[in-house]
């Protein structure tokens, strides 16, 4: 057997184009032009390539994109009156702080900063209440993405048996809770889930999200399960010449690919998601704040 491949590239494609649609027609209809600004701290190379990426594409879809980079010694309060700024901003309906933030600055007394309804990565813990409480909210990006792709997969998710590996605010509880909303069964496992292989092996659904290259075997897939990789790990790769990488999942995908229903690759899975979902949820929250519906298939 050989796994369906769920390409997250087109998908991602799909929903910037459903974006730009809905951006398109907030101006023709109601002269509203969506804005999202992000603010990066440092220069974490990566965040610097998904910063860049993330402006690029708020242009493409035909949003206003704002950038704020600051010193990697940036003082809380500065970071923190750069927010106010942007929470004040009617041009701006989303913001962003891209994670990981350097050691010497509170990630959740900056994210709690954030006006709830600019909260476009759904961190702040207002949302996340809300989330949990089944309330319309701003859901993280990346279990939206995550979502999105297993409805469309499968049209309804109900009574499915789901196991998400990893705890973690920024994807592992919210994916359980979006999960839970779509009537799944849901396990969250991690590091100190007993059999965990036995565990694994009963989901119709595997989502993994624990952030350990290739953890996750084939043998622990049952046939024809689901299988959702959410890890982005960079390994040495020899092969391909002095110091370059390779980037892997969570999941060992080819032995994986060959007992599962249908997995996500990595790169090209989840996370082309992440970005097309902020921005999905950048129009959602310019709809919110205009008293305007919201934009259909884009939201939880
Ligand atoms: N404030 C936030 N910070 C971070 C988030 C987030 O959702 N909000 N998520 C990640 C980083 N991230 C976006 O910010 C992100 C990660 C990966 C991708 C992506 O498209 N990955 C490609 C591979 C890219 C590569 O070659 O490195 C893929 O998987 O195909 C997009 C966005 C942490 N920080």
């Amino acid at each position: 057997m050989s796994a369906h491949i769920i390409d997250g590239k087109v998908f991602a494609a799909k929903v910037r184009g459903l974006v730009a649609d809905g951006v398109g027609k907030l101006k023709a209809e109601h002269d509203i032009v969506p804005g999202l600004a992000v603010v990066l701290v440092g220069e974490d190379p990566a965040s610097q390539v998904y910063v860049r990426s993330k402006g690029k594409m708020t242009v493409e879809v035909g949003m206003k994109s704002v950038e704020h980079r600051l010193e990697a010694d940036t003082s809380e309060a500065d970071l923190l009156a750069v927010i106010k700024s942007l929470n004040e901003d009617p041009s701006i309906h989303g913001i962003l702080v891209q994670l990981p933030l350097p050691k010497h600055l509170n990630e959740d007394l900056v994210i709690n900063s954030i006006d709830p309804a600019k909260d476009v990565d759904g961190f702040h813990i207002s949302n996340v209440g809300l989330l949990g409480t089944g309330q319309k909210s701003m859901v993280p990006c990346t279990p939206l993405g995550c979502l999105m792709m297993l409805r469309d997969y499968h049209g309804s998710l109900s009574g499915m048996d789901a196991v998400v590996i990893g705890r973690s605010n920024i994807v592992g509880k919210p994916m359980a809770q979006l999960l839970l909303g779509d009537s799944c069964t849901v396990t969250i496992a991690h590091s100190r889930t007993k059999d965990l292989p036995d565990v694994v092996r009963r989901a119709d659904i595997v989502v993994a999200a624990v952030g350990r290259p290739e953890m996750v075997p084939g043998d622990w897939i049952k046939p024809g399960a689901t299988v959702i990789d959410v890890g982005i790990n960079r390994l040495d790769a020899p092969e391909k010449g002095e110091g370059k990488t390779r980037l892997v999942g969570d999941v060992h995908y080819e032995s994986a690919a060959a007992v599962a229903g249908a997995i996500t690759p990595v790169p090209g899975g989840v996370g082309p998601m992440t970005i097309a979902c902020l921005l999905a949820n950048t129009l959602t929250a310019c709809c919110r704040a205009n008293g305007l519906s919201e934009p259909e298939g884009l939201t939880a």
